[in-house]
């Protein structure tokens, strides 16, 4: 936490959480991740959102030493999901002149977490635009509805232009893990917020209108520098294109021929200069890479075996999580294996045709148990149809 500066009157007191098998009950993190959140200390005090109910201890020990002897006059949260909001009524209780200010939509959602007496009294619900004053510190709200929560909202202060963005910007990875922000805030972003690319849309159009100089996210590294590298990464994820010229080959095999047909693929995609190959085993690798990498190439190709008149469940898995996160305006090109009557072709472009804006390939390709000259030769012509513009 000491390593962690914003500035004299804006403190971190968030805290890591390296040691939890899955995030969300399904995302692996292998770095951990940080659950954010922040103090104001001014002529009046704000905590900005809680944390975890795993780290209440330490994160309470870092309220109280920032606070150094002063009390809560406003907890600010953002919004009710409990890796943020559990510690809300702890805090209430710990701090009961303390006010909540939270939208609209949160209040009405606080009591199925919470049974905060005095809500009324002691809730400000707030709209879009409305101000809190701190002292020389003014906290503008800016509503974000389902980003990615319905009751979700943003905080600007305009005196050190911080934006405190909720779950934007936010990443997997504790703070003491050294590593790149783009790779684990892309995961993130997809398996996360992905579906909701519409409302982060609407609410980067209101942050342009916004002097940022610091974003302060709920995960993840505070943001200070080339902040437009940050916001075009969020406009590329949340307007759907693709971030790089490239394709995923995508693997679901039960024996490993469907799989051997896959590498082939990539490398004939290599030969015939495909920007950039990646390559996952859906069977093995972790799924929500494979989400991520999905969206963030143009070109993907989905290569399966036949199962019980259907496809392979990893595939099966890993179309239903494209489908989850509003898989779209992409080129897709599909092989499929099969021993007796192949049906993974048919399963999977049932479960295509409900996403928008896909280009599927015509010169799809069947292999019959095992990869044969001649479905080589046919994918080949696959690869020329799946680079062709
Ligand atoms: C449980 C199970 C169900 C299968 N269902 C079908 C099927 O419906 N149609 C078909 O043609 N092959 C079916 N197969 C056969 C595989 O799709 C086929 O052997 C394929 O070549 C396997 O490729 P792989 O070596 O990549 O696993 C099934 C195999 C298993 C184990």
């Amino acid at each position: 936490m000491d390593k962690v500066t914003i500035s004299d009157a804006v403190k971190y007191i968030g805290v890591d959480d390296t040691d939890l098998d899955l995030f969300e009950g399904q995302y692996i993190i292998p770095n951990g991740v940080s659950y954010n959140s922040y103090v104001i200390l001014d002529e009046k005090t704000a905590v900005m959102d809680t944390v975890d109910a795993r780290k209440s201890k330490e994160w309470f020990e870092n309220l109280k030493a920032a606070l150094d002897g002063r009390t809560v006059d406003y907890l600010v949260i953002s919004h009710l999901e409990p890796d943020h909001a559990s510690n809300v009524k702890a805090l209430a209780d710990a701090y009961p002149d303390a006010k909540l200010v939270l939208s609209v939509k949160a209040k009405a959602m606080l009591p199925q977490f919470f049974d905060i007496e005095n809500l009324e009294e002691r809730a400000i619900a707030v709209k879009e635009g409305d101000t809190l004053e701190l002292g020389a510190h003014k906290l503008t709200f800016v509503m974000a509805p389902m980003v990615h929560w319905p009751e979700v909202m943003v905080e600007y202060e305009s005196t050190e232009k911080i934006l405190f963005s909720a779950d934007g910007f936010g990443k997997f990875g504790a703070l003491s893990a050294d590593e790149d922000w783009t790779c684990e805030a892309r995961r993130y972003y997809f398996n996360i917020v992905g579906k909701y690319g519409a409302p982060v849309q609407t609410l980067l159009k209101k942050a342009a209108g916004l002097d940022i100089q610091t974003i302060c996210p709920l995960h993840g590294p505070i943001l200070k520098e080339n902040l437009e590298y940050y916001i075009d990464k969020y406009n590329t994820w949340s307007s759907y294109e693709p971030e790089d010229e490239g394709v995923l080959v995508a693997s679901a095999s039960i024996h490993g021929n469907t799989r051997k047909a896959a590498e082939k693929m990539a490398e004939i995609l290599k030969e015939k200069g495909a920007a950039k190959v990646a390559f996952t085993d859906l069977t093995r690798d972790d799924m929500a890479e494979a989400v991520e990498d999905a969206f963030r190439y143009s070109k993907l190709v989905l290569c399966a075996a036949s199962y019980d008149g259907g496809v392979f469940p990893p595939m099966e898995d890993f179309l239903n999580r494209l489908a989850h996160k509003s898989y779209q305006k992409r080129k897709v090109a599909m092989i499929e294996n099969g021993s007796w009557a192949p049906t993974a072709k048919r399963a999977m472009t049932g479960m295509l045709e409900g996403m928008k804006n896909l280009s599927i390939c015509e010169n799809n390709v069947t292999i019959m148990s095992v990869m044969k000259d001649k479905d080589i030769a046919a994918m080949e012509t696959l690869a020329d149809e799946l680079l062709s513009e």
